[in-house]
């Protein structure tokens, strides 16, 4: 494929925004080369600047369940551009939108929305703070929740993938007040909660993993952590910012059957406009102000076209028959084809998948289960298999350390193609 004009593209970029890009992870850095400028997108496809066409599955790395550009979406925020992008008073639509998220997440009394994930896990970890009264928060290490610096500690993504799982600007003070733990390893949580008795305001989990590629949660860890939060007074936040209305109607929580406090939302949620929401347990989220002492605020929050579109796409997910079993029929054959790949040509190498989230680790090891499982990946090996799939037309996420989502418009064609493209990017690498 020619690439010329991504090329040119980028370099004038770099002139002028740091990195040329505006998030680190849409960069191909840790994978090699220039990343592609897009221009358009439909359904399950995306086009270049130079006219090459992928079937993709970063999906705005997760908002687009439905495909790119679905047509009542798109109509959606056609309409309600008509009537004015913002007034930075309540709307309507704000309360549409409360009533159908507490519909879909039996967990949610009351909702607030915020405009991205990083400002719900923001916003939340301030609110357990105020409520508890508290300071500290356990993370676990290689899960990501946007870029607050309370989460800039032993962070996936694009901090893992760049090298930067700690970064410079975030205070000694912040950083000491963020206690990082073993994702699946619940003893390295009770440790925590034993030296640092009635001190922990939060702990807060992908309770399945995206961001350092897709590990399903043991049952005993879950449950384990539901248990310890009860027992210590602390509050359990689900960060679902990825798995949020991807998994199942109700995200993760749903099929794991574990009540979170509270549970943050992205992505998804926003169809694809910047939308951000956290909610949970009445008693908590009461402490926000104006009800209560806790500040949080935004001008754009509830934006009447971010809503417009989210609320289109979450009723389009819980009122289409079938949407979740269909998903997942899909993401099922594409498992299988790629672990018949690896086996057909005798290479190592483990797939996690939970729903539509799917990540293909280049690893000798047996089982993906654990942040020291994944480090045990060659990502030289995903790099070169990244780079061949996208010349074969498959757009996967630049990073060994991502999932791919699986999306509704994703063809039987899609996936056999795509289950062909991995078949020869795995060939090139023997
Ligand atoms: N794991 C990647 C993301 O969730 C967000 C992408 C970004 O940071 O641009």
């Amino acid at each position: 494929m020619n690439y010329e004009k991504s090329i040119k593209a980028f370099a004038e970029a770099q002139k002028h925004i740091p990195g040329g890009v505006n998030s680190p992870a849409r960069s191909f850095k840790s994978v090699g080369g220039d990343p592609l400028f897009f221009a358009r997108a439909k359904g399950s496809k995306v086009r270049d600047i130079d006219g090459n066409e992928f079937i993709d599955y970063v999906g705005s790395w997760g908002p687009m369940i439905l495909g790119h550009s679905h047509p009542k979406v798109v109509e959606a925020i056609q309409k309600t551009a008509e009537s004015g992008a913002s007034f930075g008073a309540p709307t309507l639509v704000e309360t549409e939108m409360a009533e159908q998220i507490k519909k879909m997440v039996p967990s949610i009394d009351t909702v607030r929305m915020v405009n991205s994930g990083t400002e719900a896990t923001m916003s939340a970890l301030r609110l357990a703070r105020g409520y508890t009264q508290r300071d500290l928060v356990i993370k676990f290490e290689g899960c990501y929740h946007g870029h607050n610096d309370s989460f800039l500690i032993e962070a996936g993504s694009g901090a893992l993938t760049l090298g930067v799982p700690n970064t410079p600007g975030v205070t000694k003070g912040t950083a000491r007040d963020t206690l990082t733990a073993k994702f699946n390893d619940l003893s390295s949580v009770e440790n925590l909660f034993k030296q640092h008795k009635n001190e922990i305001a939060a702990v807060i989990v992908e309770p399945v993993t995206g961001n350092m590629g897709v590990i399903q949660p043991q049952k005993a860890f879950i449950e384990g952590l539901r248990k310890l939060c009860d027992e210590n007074k602390t509050v359990l936040i689900f960060d679902e910012v990825m798995t949020g209305f991807r998994l199942a109607k109700g995200g993760a929580q749903e099929i794991l059957g574990i009540t979170p406090d509270l549970t943050t939302f992205g992505k998804i949620i926003g169809g694809g406009l910047p939308v951000g929401a956290y909610g949970g347990k009445q008693e908590i989220m009461d402490m926000l102000a104006p009800a209560g002492p806790v500040y949080q605020a935004g001008t754009l929050s509830g934006n009447p076209l971010a809503m417009a579109a989210g609320l289109t796409t979450l009723r389009l997910l819980d009122e289409t028959e079938n949407f979740y079993e269909e998903l997942e029929k899909s993401s099922a054959y594409l498992e299988e084809g790629l672990k018949n790949n690896l086996k057909e040509l005798n290479l190592n190498g483990v797939i996690n998948r939970v729903g539509s989230m799917l990540t293909l680790f280049f690893t000798d090891a047996e089982k993906v289960q654990s942040f020291a499982d994944v480090n045990t990946c060659d990502t030289g090996l995903f790099g070169r298999y990244f780079k061949t799939a996208l010349d074969k037309g498959v757009y996967f996420a630049p990073s060994q350390f991502e999932a791919c989502f699986v999306s509704a418009a994703h063809s039987k064609a899609d996936l056999e193609k795509t289950v062909e493209v991995s078949y020869q990017a795995l060939k090139a690498l023997k």
